[in-house]
């Protein structure tokens, strides 16, 4: 019944207004799955590549389709062996992990539509776990997301004490617009980055002030506990030549990196901080990880590129307790669970995200449910950042 009979890909556009890559699946008994692939700015060194959209549709038309054709879209294994096979490198570069991460979603969710069944329910079967994720919202941001805002990239709020998936999305919205208050009270203008978040032209030391600030406001008002957390994408930050992390005219070595950043954990409390170092230091992220570990998560985004080689080196080396998990930075829904059964494995937390471009699509919100993952992040405002949001909502009224 979940015989694929067709493939069709388009280009779409992204919440940046570039082109993307949206795929239909079709099926033999008239099942239908819709999939788009998000793509990001601050990519890691070591991601699936991702062409030009219409470049991906035409390689991925040629050498993917065809094979496709006949495989069962409910044997996810079957269809995601299929694209490798019709792209035959490690990191999609033939066919484009856009055109296969598109693919892969909408073959999933042609076969929840022939089973009935909603995809949360297809992905993670019977047995799946029934958390729900907590949501980490970018309230204030920059980096490569917002240009003359500041250099860390994303402080996300975390509404650890959330009663529900529900209130903990509503938090984060009051927690994006209280900053906007406390923003307005110093006089300080504020456009909106990528990912719909705050993007002041302000240093990171008063962004620091003002999302305690909001955090501490919105805490009072709904009476359960938010921390907050940051992507600090410090690989973004990191120069090569003089072997620093560069803050516009201040730099730090890597020991300064550390010094700070636990700082950081300590005086704010943080709940979350992800890629706080290079993606190549895995020894850096272990001293790190060694010294605040135990108190907050510390996340490898660009560091394990949810790449299973890549996380198993990092547990070996003691560089991280969680990771995060984008299925696009490598190609197909099988690598990005075989990426959280492994990190659940070995004790480390799972986050599964968006990218600072995206589109409509709602597969994470899923993937997050079906995975039983400790954390979801997937922006706080904005109609792409709010379809995943309110599908998650959706899901938990679905799922009691
Ligand atoms: C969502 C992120 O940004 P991008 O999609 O630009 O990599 C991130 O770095 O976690
Ligand atoms: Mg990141």
């Amino acid at each position: 019944m979940t015989r694929i009979t067709g493939v069709s890909l388009r280009r779409v556009l992204d919440s940046r207004g570039n082109s993307t890559v949206e795929a239909d699946v079709l099926t033999e008994s008239g099942g239908f799955g819709r999939g788009a692939a998000p793509s990001g700015a601050s990519t890691g060194e070591y991601e699936a590549i991702e062409l030009p959209a219409s470049e991906s549709i035409a390689k991925a038309r040629e050498h993917a389709v065809p094979r496709l054709e006949g495989v069962y879209a409910g044997d996810q294994r079957a269809v995601d062996n299929a694209l490798r096979a019709a792209d035959g490198t490690d990191d999609f570069s033939a066919i484009g992990a856009n055109s296969a991460v598109a693919i892969s979603m909408a073959a999933a969710k042609a076969a929840a539509d022939v089973l009935g069944a909603p995809l949360y329910q297809h992905l993670g079967g019977a047995f799946r776990g029934e958390n729900f994720p907590v949501p980490l919202g970018n309230v204030v941001g920059g980096g490569e997301h917002a240009k003359e805002a500041t250099h860390i990239q994303e402080f996300l709020a975390a509404p650890v004490g959330a009663p529900s998936v529900s209130e903990a999305v509503f938090a984060n919205a009051a927690v994006h617009a209280a900053v906007a208050d406390v923003l307005d009270e110093r006089g300080v203008p504020a456009a909106k980055g990528d990912e719909g978040a705050w993007a002041p032209p302000i240093s990171d030391a008063e962004a620091f002030e003002v999302v305690d600030e909001a955090v501490d406001r919105v805490e009072a008002e709904v009476g359960f506990e938010i921390r907050f957390g940051l992507d600090m994408a410090a690989a973004e930050l990191y120069d090569d030549d003089r072997e620093a992390y560069v803050y516009g005219d201040e730099t730090k070595s890597a020991d300064e990196q550390i010094e700070y950043v636990a700082g950081l954990v300590d005086e704010y409390d943080l709940a979350y901080v992800e890629d706080p170092l290079d993606e190549n230091d895995y020894e850096a992220f272990a001293e790190l990880t060694d010294r605040v570990g135990d108190r907050t998560l510390i996340c490898g985004d660009d560091l394990f590129v949810t790449n299973v080689e890549r996380l198993e080196d990092g547990i070996e080396a003691g560089a991280a307790n969680s990771i995060l998990i984008k299925p696009n930075q490598i190609g197909t829904l099988s690598d990005a669970f075989d990426a959280v059964e492994l990190a659940a494995r070995n004790g480390y937390e799972t986050v599964i995200s968006h990218r600072s471009g995206e589109t409509e699509d709602t597969t994470i919100a899923h993937l997050a449910v079906a995975t039983d993952a400790g954390y979801i992040k997937t922006g706080t405002v904005g109609g792409e950042r709010t379809a995943k949001l309110n599908e998650l909502v959706r899901i938990a009224d679905d799922a009691v």
